[in-house]
């Protein structure tokens, strides 16, 4: 068995400049996050509207580079890759699902379009008859049937349930390690998003593929995910297995979350939980606990120690001064 992990993120870290003049400054949208993900785990990544979480997916993808810290593949520093086919190859194994299912069509093409040209660019040992049939494949294993009639289709022939599914199809043709999901079921009708869901982890059972799923909501997150990790602030302040996590979190803004839902297993939307709180300082934040000023727990220590994650039971970790001294 290999300990290596798939993805490990160490210290990483985006800053983004704000702001003009005296207004001037620098946002820390991601900070010092290390995160791992194993051979065919899925990891949600939970956390309020703006908490960092869509730029961490992009500094895995390479959209951004990051300010500092490491990505690693497969034991290898992703920011070593220099050469192009290192990292064609990387952007096929570490592909991105995004929350709108209309973001990764031209209208004007038919679905087959982009699925050949993935396989084209990725695989070109693939001759064209075989491409078809691999598209065809795809397209199938994200349950859409016929799978050449869906090719044939334009985007606007299908519904938004079914435009995600081809965004997963062309994700699977690239023959992923990783899918980078951000949101991909968030401007779904709540009655398709379980199928959705159900298409992950038979990818994950049938391709074996890993999937870094972002979220809102925790009760997809607890339906879909081996573990969890809590973003606030740009900060990950909580992780572990998901089940350990949803019955005992051990961070203050974790349990915030949780007792804002009488029933653990009905849809809750973070932005709605804590949509009546200040968002947190993340433009020139000073050392300190960003949870701070909402938290209930706070000490002197809170606000002027950025607390670091610590083990708080197996494999799960919390930053809190007060709950994981
Ligand atoms: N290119 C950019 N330039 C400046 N600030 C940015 C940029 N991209 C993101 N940010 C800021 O970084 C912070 C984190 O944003 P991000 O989109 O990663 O959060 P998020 O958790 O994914 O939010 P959402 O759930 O709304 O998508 C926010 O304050 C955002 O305004």
């Amino acid at each position: 068995m290999n300990d290596t992990p798939l993805l490990e993120t160490t210290g990483l870290t985006r800053h983004f400049k704000v702001g003009t003049g005296l207004t001037r400054g620098v946002l820390h949208a991601v900070d010092d996050v290390d995160l791992t993900i194993g051979e065919r785990e899925i990891v949600a990544l939970v956390g309020e509207s703006g908490s960092g979480k869509s730029t961490l997916a992009r500094l895995v993808a390479q959209v951004h580079p990051p300010t500092r810290g490491d990505i690693r593949y497969q034991g290898r520093p992703v920011s070593g890759m220099r050469r192009r086919r290192d990292r064609l190859a990387y952007r096929g194994a570490v592909p991105m699902v995004f929350q709108d299912p209309f973001a990764s069509f031209n209208p004007a093409y038919r679905v087959s379009h982009g699925i050949l040209r993935g396989l084209k660019l990725h695989r070109p040992e693939l001759d064209a008859s075989a491409r078809r049939a691999e598209a065809e494949r795809v397209v199938a294993a994200v349950g859409l049937t016929p799978a050449a009639d869906v090719l044939n289709r334009f985007p606007h022939e299908l519904s938004g349930g079914q435009r995600q599914r081809i965004g997963f199809a062309q994700a699977l043709a690239h023959r992923p390690r990783l899918i980078l999901a951000d949101e991909p079921v968030s401007m779904l009708d709540v009655s398709i998003r379980i199928g959705l869901l159900n298409v992950m982890a038979d990818l994950r059972a049938t391709e074996g593929v890993s999937i870094l799923y972002i979220t809102h909501d925790i009760a997809s997150a607890r339906y879909l995910s081996d573990r969890i990790a809590v973003m606030y602030g740009g900060h990950i302040v909580e992780t572990g297995p998901t089940e350990a996590v949803l019955a005992a979190p051990r961070h203050p803004y974790t349990e915030l979350l949780l007792s804002a839902v009488p029933d653990p297993r009905a849809p809750l939307d973070i932005d709605a939980a804590t949509a009546k709180s200040d968002p947190p300082v993340v433009i020139d934040p000073v050392p300190s606990c960003r949870f701070r000023a909402r938290c209930p727990l706070a000490v002197d220590r809170c606000h002027h120690v950025t607390p670091r994650l610590r083990p708080v039971d197996e494999g799960h970790t919390a930053a809190c001064h007060v709950t994981a001294p």
